[in-house]
């Protein structure tokens, strides 16, 4: 058996499609989408991403603001510019790239976001408003995952998830869309303190990697026909590697590639965020 490929690249294309209209809209009514990056730092991984976002901008043709600063900047530093998004009309919605420079307070920076303004839906009033389940910008990655799976017809109504890594933008996050009455989704949060991860793993229909740890999850441990998404970005000789073993495509049902799986829709699903919270100037 080989695994239908949850395709992310594809599916991000007809996303961005959808935005390029909808961003035409919004200019005839006379407002131009704008997303701002705050890049702290020279890391080459974070210059890279950044550079791809700006890309993306160009390609819907929503209007980009970039803001780059030394690694040396102070905490001061990074909140004027903040600030100065916050205060910008041409600026619809920002992210400060993450992580930042361990002498910053990243939780200070990001409270001091504006939450209309919050393109990752990462701030904490918006993480709260998806908590209460009211309309909200919501965390890309998540978003994605979801759409992703809806575009294949991959059944979430009922479905044992197990979702691999309770960081913020990803893990946590994702349990919470999927156990909305919308998607009715069982969701079980693994992480480095879980007892027995495959047994766990192994009852999964979606199985969520999210670690952050090469070849985490191994052939032996998915259901035969589960979807598998990959959602690693760790770095091994220079070179892209994800959280599942590249023979887990002979068990699985759907699998993302990676690349080419979550990180084009998190992508596109920041795109979305920009022209919603753009039309929702409009009103
Ligand atoms: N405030 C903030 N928001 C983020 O969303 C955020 C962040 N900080 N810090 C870093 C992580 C990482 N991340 C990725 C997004 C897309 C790809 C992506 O599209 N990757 C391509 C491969 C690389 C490429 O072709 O550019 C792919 O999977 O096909 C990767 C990584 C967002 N992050």
């Amino acid at each position: 058996m080989s695994a239908v490929k949850l395709d992310g690249k594809a599916t991000a294309a007809k996303i961005k499609a959808d935005l390029t209209k909808r961003v035409a809209v919004l200019k005839e009514r006379g407002i131009t989408p704008g997303l701002g990056t705050v890049l702290v730092g020279e890391d080459p991984g974070s210059q890279i991403y950044v550079a791809g976002k700006h890309r993306d901008c160009a390609e819907v043709g929503i209007a980009s603001i970039r803001v780059d600063l030394p690694a040396t900047a102070t905490q001061p530093d990074v909140e004027a510019a903040i600030d100065e998004l916050n205060a910008s009309p041409a600026c619809t919605g920002y992210i400060v790239q993450l992580p930042l420079p361990k002498h910053l307070d990243t939780m200070a920076l990001l409270e001091r976001i504006d939450p209309a303004k919050d393109a990752d839906g990462l701030h904490p009033v918006n993480l709260g408003r998806l908590v209460h389940m009211v309309d909200a910008p919501l965390p890309c990655t998540p978003h994605g995952i979801v759409l992703l799976l809806r575009e294949y017809g991959v059944p979430i109504k009922g479905a044992e998830v197990v979702v691999v890594g309770r960081g913020i933008t990803v893990g946590r996050s994702l349990g919470l869309l999927l156990t909305r009455r919308s998607e009715n989704a069982t969701v079980t949060l693994c992480h480095t303190g879980t007892q027995d991860l495959a047994s766990h793993v192994r009852q999964a229909d979606i199985v969520v990697a999210a670690a952050g740890v090469p070849e985490l999850i191994k052939r032996d441990m998915v259901k035969p026909g589960a979807a598998v998404l990959d959602v690693g970005v760790s770095r091994v000789n220079g070179k892209i590697a994800g959280d599942v073993a590249l023979d887990v495509e002979e068990v699985a049902g759907h699998l993302t590639p990676n690349p080419g799986g979550v990180g084009p829709m998190t992508r596109a699903l920041l795109l979305s965020n920009v022209v919603e919270a753009a039309e929702r100037r409009l009103g």
